[in-house]
This record gives structure tokens, C-alpha cells and sequence, in this order.
């Protein structure tokens, strides 16, 4: 955040920091315990289990052994290491942190984001699914502004991707036009692939009314994994059906995530007038295999220096 001088610095900070402890309380309440993430990585590892992740972005420090290091990138690897070191996997463990993650920015500079979030781990699936969803959507709605949950899953698309015999070049292209909502350049990527009469020619239009899209998305099913996913989306519609916020929550099956650690339910939380995501998180259970045991595991982060912007405007 850039600041006018210290005393605004000062006031923002104050500010910031009640927001932090109501938010902490918020997460104790349901449970969940604070974890200290470790502010260094090692950059090989973290590279290796991170593919698709662009290592410019790393900010590398050299450290006294002469080996690379980072500082963290992304909280929810960093301290899953930390917790997989030191658990089997049960009981389910509850945890959340408040703390900074460190990029480098395009002009240069490194980038300092405050950021909380929470993470469950081992838990009941649809449980889980239902707390996290309603955790985040409470998160929203206390900004005392308009907004939207848009959720989605990973297995819907990967789960089509599956039934045709695609290269991954053209599978990577693919997915980034779905991202980029780039419906021309998708349509003579298609065409050219021959997969014009697909589920992928139709996927930008499976967005909005939850029912809606379900109906639409149910009709393009072809295996269990795609089934799975409309399931659990289903099933957290089921949650919200009967409370006014139903329409708060939007559904969107063309959304791919910037990370590649998801495989379940995903969803970002807007608000009204903010281009930027407020909130993300989602399902990853597959990807804790890495760490010696499967879990069921789902999470989210919130945004500290957005928050902070949009409370203090609606303030003002
Ligand atoms: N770490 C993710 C959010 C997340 C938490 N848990 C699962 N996903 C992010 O920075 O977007």
C-alpha cells in the first residue's frame, strides 16, 4: 500500500490491524488454529513441486550455505510442508495465518501482500466443503458491500480433457483462452482441433444462476470425474438454497485457476467495482499425495490490502 505520509501509514496500520483480530476471532470461533508460516523456501524444492509456477516471480536470497532460497510465494505450500513434517494425517487439523507472501512484480519491484486465510485438512469432503464455502462467503459479506462468490470446479474441464486424445501444448492453449474468456481466438483454436461441436465450445456460456448452469452443465456429462464435480457444486448449492444470499453466489465452470494445485471445488470472491479478486481458495486434495499422505484438504486466502482499501472507503 503506498501512503501519504506517517500518519496515515499509522492510521491505515491501526485500522488494518482491528480488522485482523476480528477476523481472527472469526476463524478461532470456528475452530481453527493460528500456524506461523516459515518466511524462506528452498528454491529447487519449491520449483520441483510447483511446475507451472513462473520463476522470475520468485524473490531468491543466497544463503550462508550458498544455496538458493525464496522468500514464500504462496502460504498454503509453504506451510504444508511445515504441517506434513509433523503429522500423519489424522485427526483433521484446523489452521489459519496472517501473514505476507513476496513476488516480483513485472516493473521490477517485489511486492509485499498481506494476506489470511485458513486451511482444513483431513476432514469430511462435503463437510468441509460446506464450512469453507459459508466461511468465505461470511468474509464477503462483512466488507458491507456488494459482492459475488463465483465458484467452479477443476474436474469438470479436466474431466473432458480426459476423453480426448489431446496434446498438452494444445490443452495448455486451450485452457489459458477459457481463462482469458477469449471466446474468438477459442472458437478457431476449436475449429482447427476439429472440437468445434464439444462441451468446449459451450463452456463460456456455463456462467450465472447456480441452478441454471447445473442444468446446463449436467446435459454435456461424460465420466465420473465431471459428474463428481457438478455432485459437490450440487451439493453446496443445496447449502444456500434456502437463504436470501443464494444470489450472491455465482457459478462459473470456464474458470481456471492461476495455481495448479486444485482438483475439486474452486471460487473467488469480488466485490462491486473492484477488478481484482478479493478472496480464492479451493479443493486440493490430490496435490497433498506430495507430502506421503492423501488428504481430503480445502482452503482459502483473503486479500489483507484490498480489504483494508474497500473497509476504509466504505468508512469514509
Ligand atoms: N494459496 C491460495 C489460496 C488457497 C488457500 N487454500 C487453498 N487455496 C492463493 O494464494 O490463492
Amino acid at each position: 500500500m503506498q501512503f501519504r505520509n506517517i500518519l496515515e501509514e499509522l492510521e491505515v496500520t491501526k485500522f488494518k490491524k482491528g480488522i485482523e483480530r476480528e477476523m481472527e476471532n472469526f476463524f478461532e470461533d470456528m475452530g481453527f488454529s493460528i500456524i506461523e508460516p516459515r518466511v524462506f523456501e528452498d528454491y529447487d524444492d519449491f520449483i520441483r513441486s510447483n511446475s507451472r509456477w513462473d520463476s522470475s516471480k520468485t524473490v531468491k536470497v543466497l544463503g550462508g550455505d550458498s544455496r538458493i532460497y525464496i522468500l514464500r510465494p504462496d502460504i498454503t505450500t509453504n506451510i504444508l510442508s511445515q504441517i506434513f513434517s509433523k503429522w500423519e494425517g489424522e485427526p483433521p487439523l484446523k489452521v489459519y495465518y496472517n501473514s505476507k507472501v513476496y513476488r516480483n512484480e513485472s516493473r521490477g519491484k517485489i511486492l509485499q501482500n498481506y494476506q489470511m486465510g485458513v486451511e482444513s485438512l483431513g476432514d469430511d469432503i462435503s463437510k468441509a466443503d460446506g464450512e469453507i464455502v459459508e466461511m468465505a462467503m461470511s468474509v464477503m459479506s462483512n466488507l458491507g458491500e456488494p459482492y459475488i462468490l463465483e465458484m467452479g470446479s477443476t474436474k469438470y474441464l479436466d474431466g473432458f480433457f480426459r476423453e480426448i486424445n489431446l496434446n498438452l501444448q494444445d490443452e495448455i492453449e486451450i485452457r489459458n483462452l477459457i481463462s482469458k474468456k477469449n471466446s474468438d481466438s477459442l472458437k478457431t483454436k476449436l475449429k482447427s482441433l476439429k472440437l468445434e461441436n464439444t462441451i468446449l465450445d459451450k463452456i463460456l456460456d456455463m456462467q450465472g444462476d447456480m441452478k441454471e448452469v447445473l442444468d446446463m452443465a449436467r446435459a454435456y456429462e461424460m465420466n465420473e470425474e465431471m459428474k463428481g464435480a457438478l455432485d459437490s457444486l450440487e451439493r453446496v448449492k443445496e447449502l444456500f438454497i434456502h437463504k436470501d444470499i443464494i444470489g450472491k453466489v455465482k457459478l462459473d465452470l470456464s474458470m481456471v485457476p492461476d495455481l495448479g494445485y486444485y482438483d475439486g471445488i474452486i471460487f473467488k470472491g469480488y466485490c462491486l467495482g473492484v477488478p481484482t479478486k478479493i478472496l480464492s481458495g479451493g479443493r486440493y486434495d490430490k496435490w497433498t499425495k506430495k507430502y506421503g499422505v492423501k488428504v481430503a484438504a480445502i482452503g482459502f486466502m483473503i486479500d489483507m490490502d484490498l480489504v483494508t482499501r474497500i473497509r476504509i472507503k466504505g468508512e469514509k
